[in-house]
């Protein structure tokens, strides 16, 4: 696979050095609120190498009994806190689609750690795309197509860097085979955070 498929979009510097920086503020308010823990695999348990957190009215969450959707955080039990405005705006800009995002799950690599291929696909609503911002370390990022097995491309993924998988990508096989460590400044103690904002219903839900 030479280039990028139907409904895939890299907009490489997308949040500049200043937007990167408010974002991580913003994003260690979330994490104060909703610390990061270690999700594990459905059935083995087996740990997961990046550790999660979300914000929004929906969290994506796994855990031995499998992969879903919660409005509360299954460590400290409490709510999620809210998606911060200037991810809004991002999806609100790039996303194509009328209704908000309700799930920001914040992923949070280390040197060491990988994301598997896999498929995005726990979202009742598959018509809306999925939006991602990488901010601190590169990362090599790979994607197939819709099938397991396919051919696949790879590409850098830097700080400030956006990514859509929309279209016939909304299923694009995909994942972060190695962070490449000290390439940014951005986060003190290094590592990478990703940020994928996803609508998850189809109707505007309102959790009460
Ligand atoms: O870290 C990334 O760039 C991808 C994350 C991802 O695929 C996911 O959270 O589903
Ligand atoms: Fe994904």
């Amino acid at each position: 696979m030479t280039q990028l498929p139907e409904g895939a979009r890299h907009l490489p510097g997308h949040f500049d050095r200043p937007a990167q920086q408010a974002l991580v503020d913003e994003i260690r308010a979330v994490l104060a609120e909703a610390p990061l823990y270690t999700p594990v695999m459905p059935r083995w348990g087996r740990p997961f190498s990046v550790r999660m957190t979300n914000c929004g009215p929906l969290g994506w969450v796994a855990d031995k009994s499998g992969y879903r959707y919660q409005p509360h955080h299954p460590v400290t039990g409490k709510s999620w806190p809210e998606i911060p405005a200037s991810l809004i705006a991002l999806w609100e800009a790039v996303a194509g689609y009328d209704q908000p995002p309700e799930a920001c799950l914040v992923n949070f690599y280390d040197d060491t750690a990988k994301m598997g291929l896999h498929q995005d696909r726990d979202e009742a609503d598959l018509s809306a795309p999925v939006v991602s911002v990488s901010l601190g370390d590169d990362c090599r990022f790979r994607i197939g197509g819709t099938e397991r097995g396919g051919p696949t491309a790879s590409l850098r993924l830097a700080s400030g860097d956006v990514f859509v998988l929309g279209g016939t990508a909304r299923l694009a096989y995909h994942g972060v085979d190695r962070i490449y460590p000290q390439t940014s400044t951005l986060l003190k103690n290094g590592g990478r955070i990703n940020l994928t904002l996803r609508r998850v219903t189809k109707a505007s839900i309102d959790m009460g």
